[in-house]
């Protein structure tokens, strides 16, 4: 017994479309047992319907009512309007998953009645094909049944792990945030390919699939990227030459800066709960 029977995800954005598309294709929970809306955007929903058969409640707050766990994919700026709006729905029997970025258990708790499990979540895009990296925390009323419950959910759409509530901000600079970071040193090595000659099929093929053959050397041989990145670079040869133009103008402070400023994003965001700022 997994404890999820039926889900209802309040928000109907990329988020929320991600986690369903990947929930239902490693079948763990049926499409029907799926509810999905959003704020204006019937459309949307429509498609949703057309593509995955999930089920677009017109009694909303029932659909809330009904389910054991409910995933707020919402932004984070339009947390507090969707918990004032639904929370009369919300009921100790059931666990609410919150993958808002920077929004603590603490802040969506203080908005929905006392004793409600909470849990927060960041998962990645790439749980639309079972590849999210994703970190679950705690709220203060989540047993571990909700935990169970929680990683039952996303270990069908990647890998998880549980960590502490302050470490969310910085998982969420790293691995929410992180595939863009990755899908633009794709787009900088495509663009760098076709200015070096290639063709843009030819330089795309090249980069996708020294990307994956990278990612999978990393995850299989277990091996330090730097031992691994020292077997490509020849002495004197052409890898040493391009890392050394990547040192000069400071790739890895770059890499670090862009982490550390979506670190204090995450907390911008969640301090700014309430205040109307977007
Ligand atoms: N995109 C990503 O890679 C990741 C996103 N996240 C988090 O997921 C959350 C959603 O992001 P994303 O899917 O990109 O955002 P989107 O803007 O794509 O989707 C937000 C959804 O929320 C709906 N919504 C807003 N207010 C309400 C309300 N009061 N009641 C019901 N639905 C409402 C919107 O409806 P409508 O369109 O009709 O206004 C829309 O469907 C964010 O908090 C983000 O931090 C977490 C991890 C990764
Ligand atoms: O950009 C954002 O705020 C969200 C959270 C992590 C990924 N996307």
């Amino acid at each position: 017994m997994n404890g999820v029977e039926r889900i209802c995800f309040i928000g109907a954005g990329s988020m929320a479309e991600a986690m369903l598309a990947g929930l239902l294709k490693k079948r763990r929970i049926d499409a029907d047992r799926v509810s999905v809306f959003n704020r204006h955007k019937r459309e949307r929903l429509d498609k949703l319907k057309g593509t995955y058969g999930v089920w677009i409640p017109e009694n909303r707050g029932r659909a809330i009512s009904e389910a054991d766990t409910v995933i707020l994919a919402v932004k984070p700026k339009d947390v507090q309007e969707a918990l004032m709006q639904w929370r009369s729905f919300f009921h100790k029997g059931q666990r609410i998953i919150s993958v808002a970025a920077g929004v603590s258990t603490d802040s969506v708790e203080k908005l929905i009645p006392a004793g409600i499990p909470v849990i927060r979540a960041m998962p990645n895009t790439s749980c639309t094909i079972g590849l999210s990296a994703t970190a679950l925390c705690a709220g203060r009323w989540a047993k571990p049944e909700d935990m169970e419950a929680a990683r039952y959910l996303f270990s069908a759409i990647g890998s998880t792990v549980i960590v502490e509530e302050e470490a969310m901000d910085s998982v969420t600079a790293l691995s929410g945030s992180g595939p863009a970071y990755i899908y633009f040193m794709v787009e900088a090595l495509e663009q760098a390919g076709v200015e070096a000659g290639l063709s843009k099929e030819i330089s795309r093929e090249l980069t996708l699939q020294t990307l994956l053959g990278a990612a999978h050397m990393l995850m299989e041989t277990r091996e330090e990227p730097a031992e691994l990145r020292r077997r490509v670079t020849s002495p004197g040869g052409t890898t040493m030459a391009g890392l050394e133009e990547l040192k000069r103008r400071q790739f890895d402070e770059a890499v670090k800066s862009a982490v550390l400023r979506a670190k204090s994003r995450s907390r911008e965001l969640g301090s700014l709960l309430g205040q109307g700022v977007k």
